[in-house]
């Protein structure tokens, strides 16, 4: 039994107290676990692009102050009543898309999402008693996603947390915890990508490029990444992309470019931007008769995607994904087995590292470009 356990802990958290302002390293009260939830600490937390929009006031159940952060590792401190799944000292990930196997759908095999505590985790706080577990003199702080990694103690649901192979790295497998799955999923999971098939992929950051991955992976004979930042190009070819397009060398519409350059189209493509206007251009540039383009990248409140409805009628499939339609809890072990096989990669995804306390470096580096994904190291 560990000397925290049934207390509360004080630990530094970064702190969201508005949107569009720097994050805060503030001294945070982590309430213990009730029953069905997990303390964790966290090890090594890095910084998705989701973080970003949440913080930047375009996510529509954004709510401040919270603790950002959904993308990370770390180790088990302590279990409330009823958990028997993880036990203090287990390597775990937390899981934004949590897995109760009990809902209907967790009990469907045509999603990963996850009924049990999602009204919960979109309100910020836990479920047993709608109430959040962390505080600051008392003022309570909204959690983010079940997850909020961006304190070095978090609370999270039972349900939302994987047990990982005791010997993973954690300051690699934090990646798995959201970017590389989504990307990889999107192809394997959503889209089931066949070999041969040809694939359009629109954003080359982590998403972008682990789409690519699994293209590759599944033996697609082209695939196309389409960025305004050049930079991304020669970095993307180890990751399986095959040509590229700028869309700013091009004065037709890209979806123009595509088709003609294509013989009509491409089989699968994917937006990992987030802009809408991109998810009908990778809509428009699939195949008629049988093109299938799966919607990754998150829009900011208020935006809606359009098409001609015979887009459609012409056997365009427009999907969308979340996690890569990965079961979190029963596959995101899988995943940490094969990059301990070498079978996916991980550590090409990591640009940076950086302190915990230098968090807003991360957030600028994310908006410089020059980064893919930058680790914070929670105890230094
Ligand atoms: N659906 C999910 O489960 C899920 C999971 C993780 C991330 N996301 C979302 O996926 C998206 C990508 O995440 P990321 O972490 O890879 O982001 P990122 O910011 O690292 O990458 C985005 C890339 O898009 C490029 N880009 C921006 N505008 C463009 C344009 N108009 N045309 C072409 N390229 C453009 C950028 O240069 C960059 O390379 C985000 O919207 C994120 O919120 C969704
Ligand atoms: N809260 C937003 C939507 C944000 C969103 O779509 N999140 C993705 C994960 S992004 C990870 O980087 C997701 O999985 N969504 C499904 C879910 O949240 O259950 C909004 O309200 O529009
Ligand atoms: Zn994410
Ligand atoms: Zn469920």
């Amino acid at each position: 039994m560990s000397s925290t356990q049934g207390k509360t802990i004080t630990c530094r958290a970064a702190v969201s107290w508005e949107p569009k302002k720097p994050l805060s390293i503030e001294t945070v009260e982590v309430a213990p676990p009730q029953a069905g939830e997990v303390r964790v600490k966290i090890t090594h937390s890095a910084i998705c692009h989701t973080d970003a929009y949440t913080l930047g006031g375009n996510d529509p159940e954004g709510l401040f102050p919270c603790i950002l952060g959904h993308e990370a590792a770390g180790i088990v401190e302590s279990v409330g009543e009823g958990v028997t799944e993880v036990q203090p000292g287990d390597k775990v990930i937390p899981c934004y898309q949590a897995e109760c196997r009990e809902c209907k759908f967790c009990l469907s095999n045509k999603t990963n999402l996850c009924g049990k505590v999602r009204p919960a985790t979109g309100n910020g706080v836990m479920l047993n008693d709608r109430q959040s577990r962390f505080s600051i003199n008392g003022k309570p702080i909204y959690h983010f996603m079940g997850t909020s990694t961006f304190s070095e103690y978090t609370v999270v649901h039972a349900v939302s947390v994987a047990k990982v192979n005791p010997e993973a790295p954690l300051e690699k497998i934090c990646l798995l915890g959201c970017g590389i799955p989504t990307g990889l999923g999107a192809v394997w999971n959503t889209a089931k990508v066949e070999a041969g098939s040809t694939v359009a992929v629109f954003g080359l950051g982590s998403v972008g490029l682990a789409v690519a991955e699994g293209a590759k992976a599944a033996g697609a004979s082209e695939i196309i990444g389409i960025d305004i930042d050049v930079s991304k190009f020669e970095l993307a070819k180890n990751f399986g992309v095959t040509k590229f397009i700028n869309p700013k060398d091009h004065q037709q519409p890209i979806q123009q470019v595509i088709v003609d350059m294509t013989d009509g189209g491409v089989d699968y493509s994917f937006e990992c931007i987030g802009n809408v206007d991109i998810m009908r251009a990778a809509l428009e540039c699939c195949h008629k008769g049988w093109g299938v383009s799966v919607i990754v990248g998150v829009a900011a409140a208020g935006k809606e995607i359009s098409t001609r409805p015979f887009q459609l009628v012409t056997g365009r499939v427009w999907k969308g994904t979340a996690f890569g339609g990965f079961k979190s809890r029963s596959q995101v072990p899988d995943l940490v087995e094969k990059y301990m096989k070498k079978e996916i990669k991980v550590d090409e995804y990591i640009t940076h590292n950086l302190p915990f306390s230098k968090i807003n470096e991360g957030f600028e580096l994310m908006h410089g470009g020059k980064c893919l994904r930058c680790v914070l190291h929670m105890d230094e």
